[in-house]
């Protein structure tokens, strides 16, 4: 069979888009696992951290689901979100929708280019939750907000959330993020563990100076990525928290891809957040997959959308000189 594919990114963290939505192509769970791990493999022409498939949805514009370069499927994912706002709105010809997500159906809009000739979307992260039991982590307390956890580090101190899918966020000096803490921490609460049965995202988050942070993520199911939009959300909840950002005002949130500005909103009914940032295409492919040989693939056709590569480096590259100053 043939695929049809838009390789994409938000803040480098990329994805492979499948449309799934007129019907010509669709699989089951089980073959959309088995494409993120064969399709997500760096070794291989394509290579992303994830795969996402935009499908019709009853009561919203689309549905997305993405699944984990690994495999497993995430119920959220906010860089990801972006590209299929835009790729929704492009394709319904409209200036905002609505998403349905594993647990949501969130808020998508266009924005003003964050930067010149960036396409740049909103897309809303919600709900929030701070219950243990959400994530899940296995831990004999309701909450856990800026709270040591025994078995990952003596000095750090974590806080928990759920964005809907988990993370674990941490605000950390410079020497943490440079350390081998992250990846150590990350690769146990992720491998057989007794705290967290589903694994957890795990950010490192270093203010640099006031409404600028700089995020580093270890994503479930991927490893280090360039960033993760439900990651620099959260991040940014739990910075205004802590009483270094405030609610309502813009966060420029730095990260080894780029960067994506938030906004934490604080509501009767919770904490939502505004994800704001790049949704660019990289290429646009047709993958001849062949299901009965072990979905052995030939990258058919590839066209790449040199414009916004070219255009998106130069705000990775202005990004990158910010973070240089502060740490
Ligand atoms: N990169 C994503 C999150 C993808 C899912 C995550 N790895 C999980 O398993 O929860 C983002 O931008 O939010």
């Amino acid at each position: 069979m043939n695929i049809e594919l838009i390789k994409c990114h938000g803040s480098g963290n990329d994805f492979l888009l499948i449309d799934e939505m007129d019907g010509r192509i669709t699989f089951t769970d089980e073959e959309r696992g088995k494409l993120a791990i064969t399709l997500c493999n760096r070794k291989t022409e394509l290579g992303a951290d994830g795969i996402l498939f935009v499908l019709d949805s009853e009561r919203s514009d689309a549905r997305m689901r993405v699944f984990n370069a690994d495999g497993s499927e995430a119920s959220m994912c906010g860089n990801g979100l972006r590209c299929v706002a835009r790729y929704v709105c492009e394709k319904l010809n409209k200036e905002e929708a609505v998403i349905e997500t594993m647990k949501a159906h969130l808020q998508v809009k266009k924005q003003d280019d964050l930067f010149e000739d960036i396409p740049t979307y909103m897309v809303e992260i919600s709900p929030v939750s701070f219950q243990l039991k959400d994530l899940p982590l296995q831990l004999e307390k309701e909450t856990l907000i800026n709270e040591p956890i025994e078995d990952l580090s003596e000095h750090l101190s974590f806080t928990a959330l759920a964005v809907p899918n988990p993370h674990i966020v941490t605000i950390v000096e410079a020497q943490d993020i440079h350390s081998e803490i992250q990846k150590k921490v990350s690769e146990y609460v992720n491998g057989p563990n007794p705290l967290f049965p589903d694994g957890v995202n795990v950010s490192f988050v270093k203010p640099l100076v006031k409404g600028a942070i700089y995020v580093r993520t270890f994503e479930r199911g991927v490893g280090f990525t360039n960033a993760c939009g439900t990651a620099m959300s959260a991040s940014s909840l739990v910075t205004c928290l802590n009483g270094l950002n405030e609610k309502d005002q813009f966060i420029e949130v730095y990260n080894n891809g780029g960067k994506v500005r938030c906004v934490v909103h604080e509501t009767e009914s919770g904490y939502w957040i505004e994800l704001i940032g790049n949704a660019t295409y990289v290429y646009r492919a047709t993958v001849q997959l062949n299901k009965m040989n072990d979905n052995q693939f030939k990258v058919i056709t590839k066209d790449n959308f040199d414009a916004e590569i070219a255009q998106y480096a130069k705000l990775g590259e202005a990004a990158q000189q910010f973070i240089r100053q502060y740490m």
